[in-house]
């Protein structure tokens, strides 16, 4: 068991400064006997964050990324829990295969790793994975996804839905129309791919999945989940849908909020991911859509890539970015900085509103007495420079090298146990 704590003074939800105690992993309303104090003058206490998108890479890429470097990347980027993608090698699409990276991330013991299944068997897009199977294993799989991928046949997709709902699941979309986007698609299609030569994907191989996944979610009263919107059009058919009342949630990335096709004038692959970076349009819907809730969640897509997969000439260079470790970071200086958010706006996004969609119930809250002490303390005032070789990920495939970004995750409590103390993991 973990020793108790007293963290002092910390603005709870960006609220009023208060004391928080911690004992037996728990949050509790006095302080405990023989306590240790943590100072959290002038920090936000924010509960744990989660992350529904994290590619971990084990097994497979241990090069690139393993369970535990991943959960060390995470808390130090304040997480308490992550989503860990299936796209791995064998791919998490049996019960044994989610049940040995839950075992590997209870071994690391730094987040929750919680891994997600494959909708279909191999991502292969045909046949359904054993989605009932990995819902009854130990690992309770609830999230369903082909990241990397989308479910293109509309009656896979169909079948998954129906699935899923019977208990409770969710299929996590990458929404991607392979036939519109094409095979060789590295960026966003417009004026700038013209100009660089490279073979562009256009917004509407997204958009016209995101319309067509909302439908067969209400058609099959299911539920649906948009991973990484990028474009304004998803955001306009995401409003609409919602407001028809279907179960459909999505999530953006730190990097849709804050960078743009702009960046790739140079060629340079570390800003090559997948969706591609958008124009500023699209980028500015987006941050409307967090603020206003149209998108539920800030979620990394952390893509680690091993130098020799990533420097490439852009078009062969793998897709992926880092960004366990500085999420919170970017989260702060676009939407906080701006107004467009306050910190109990950020504890919805990166919090409570990923753990209620991946039906992780010890996690997101409001730190209430009872509650597991999952916390995030962070520094809103921080002015951080980034510095890829100062990451603990195995890769450096890290698109916020040099920028100065304002905010900083401090402290990260998990279960009651600092994984983090003032930036370093304990
Ligand atoms: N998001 C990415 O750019 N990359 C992802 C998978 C993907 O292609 O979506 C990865 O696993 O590397």
């Amino acid at each position: 068991m973990s020793e108790p704590l007293v963290i002092t003074g910390a603005a709870v939800l960006g609220g009023q400064p208060r004391d928080l105690f911690v004992a037996d992993g728990v949050l509790v309303d006095e302080a405990p006997a023989g306590a240790r104090v943590l100072d959290a003058d002038g920090l936000v206490a924010l509960p744990g964050l989660v992350d529904l998108h994290t590619h971990l890479r084990e097994p497979g890429r241990e090069d690139a990324e393993t369970v535990l470097t991943g959960s060390r990347a995470a808390a130090v980027g304040g997480f308490t829990a992550v989503l860990a993608m299936a796209n791995t090698s064998p791919v998490t699409d049996t019960a044994e295969a989610a049940e040995r990276v839950l075992d590997l991330g209870r071994a690391a013991g730094l987040v929750d790793v919680q891994p997600v299944g494959a909708v279909t068997h191999g991502l292969g897009g045909q046949e359904l994975a054993e989605l009932g199977l990995m819902a009854r294993s130990r690992a309770r799989v609830r999230v369903f996804s082909d990241d990397g991928r989308c479910v293109h046949d509309p009656r896979v997709m169909r079948r998954a839905l129906e699935y899923v709902r019977a208990f409770g699941g969710v299929v996590s979309q990458h929404s991607q129309d392979p036939d519109l986007a094409g095979p060789t698609a590295c960026c966003h299609e417009g004026e700038l791919s013209g100009r660089l030569g490279l073979p562009g994907w256009p917004g509407i191989a997204e958009e016209t999945i995101v319309a067509r996944d909302v439908m067969l979610a209400r058609h099959t009263r299911s539920r649906v989940h948009v991973a990484h919107v990028s474009t304004a059009g998803s955001v306009e058919v995401l409003r609409w849908a919602k407001a028809q009342g279907i179960d459909v949630t999505a999530e953006v990335t730190p990097h849709h909020l804050l960078l743009t096709t702009d960046l790739l004038g140079d060629y340079d692959p570390v800003y090559k991911v997948n969706p591609p970076l958008r124009p500023d349009e699209d980028v500015a819907a987006l941050r409307a859509a967090l603020a206003d809730g149209t998108i539920d969640a800030v979620a990394t897509d952390h893509a680690p890539h091993a130098r020799h997969d990533k420097q490439h000439a852009f078009a062969d260079a793998a897709f992926g970015m880092l960004g366990l470790e500085t999420a919170l970071s970017v989260v702060s200086e676009v939407m906080v900085s701006s107004g467009a958010l306050d910190w109990a706006g950020v504890a919805r996004v990166m919090s409570q509103a990923p753990a209620r969609i991946a039906g992780l119930e010890s996690h997101g809250g409001a730190l209430e007495v009872g509650r597991p002490a999952h916390l995030t303390l962070v520094d809103p005032a921080a002015v951080v420079t980034v510095d890829r070789d100062a990451s603990v990920s195995l890769s450096r495939n890290n698109p916020w090298h040099d920028r100065t970004l304002t905010g900083a995750v401090v402290h990260t409590v998990f279960g009651g146990r600092p994984t983090v103390l003032d930036g370093r993991l304990v």
